[in-house]
């Protein structure tokens, strides 16, 4: 059987050019549609099985990568947006006509990820983005009605694509977690 992960990947992972220097994310609405403005490249570029990230229509992960909210600004269209779920650690905006979401940030100063936007490159109207380089939230995709029985399959195909599933982030990204955390903890000792 077949298996799908994400459009932009199923039929391979694009490499990037190493030099992006950023575009616009445009959302799926014909008429009216928001558009923000990205400077540079994306970091931490990765498949996320969480049920919060955006997904295009069918795919069973999103593709969601980081860049400094100074570099993240509304061009068009922003009366559009609202904020998916209030209460999230990633304040989703999202067009309320198309439900793309577009950007999410976080307004807590002491997340170890304040500082970083949430952004799905797919939705650039340019290419060469850096390529997703892992898979995080793997078993989460249990949660949007995958059955355990699909599991071997699903990893199995991540690694072929050369990302490496993970259940949580990446060894790299959980490390900067931690430290944050330590951090924080030594100076409130
Ligand atoms: N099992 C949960 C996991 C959700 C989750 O923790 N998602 C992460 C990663 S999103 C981008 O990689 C997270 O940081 N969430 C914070 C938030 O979404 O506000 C599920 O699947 O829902
Ligand atoms: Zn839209
Ligand atoms: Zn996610």
């Amino acid at each position: 059987m077949t298996v799908h992960i994400h459009p932009s990947i199923d039929s391979g992972v694009k490499k990037g050019t190493g030099n992006f220097a950023g575009g616009t994310l445009v959302c799926k609405c014909a008429d009216r549609p928001v558009k923000v403005a990205i400077k540079g490249d994306v970091a931490h570029n990765h498949a996320c099985g969480c049920t919060k990230c955006w997904k295009p229509e069918g795919a069973t992960f999103s593709v969601v990568a980081v860049v400094p909210r100074d570099n993240v600004k509304v061009l068009e269209n922003g009366d559009k947006l609202q904020i998916v779920d209030t209460s999230a650690t990633i304040q989703r905006y999202a067009c309320k006509a198309c439900g793309t979401h577009m950007y999410g940030r976080i307004e807590n100063t002491g997340h170890p990820f304040y500082g970083l936007d949430f952004i799905h490159p797919e939705l650039f109207q340019e290419g060469g983005w850096a390529a997703p380089g892992f898979a995080a939230f793997v078993s989460s995709v249990l949660e949007s009605g995958v059955q355990p029985g699909e599991m071997d399959g699903i990893r199995a195909r991540l690694k072929e694509l050369g990302l490496e599933p993970y259940d949580c982030l990446s060894p790299p990204l959980m490390d900067a977690i931690s430290s944050h955390v330590a951090k924080a903890k030594a100076r409130a000792a």
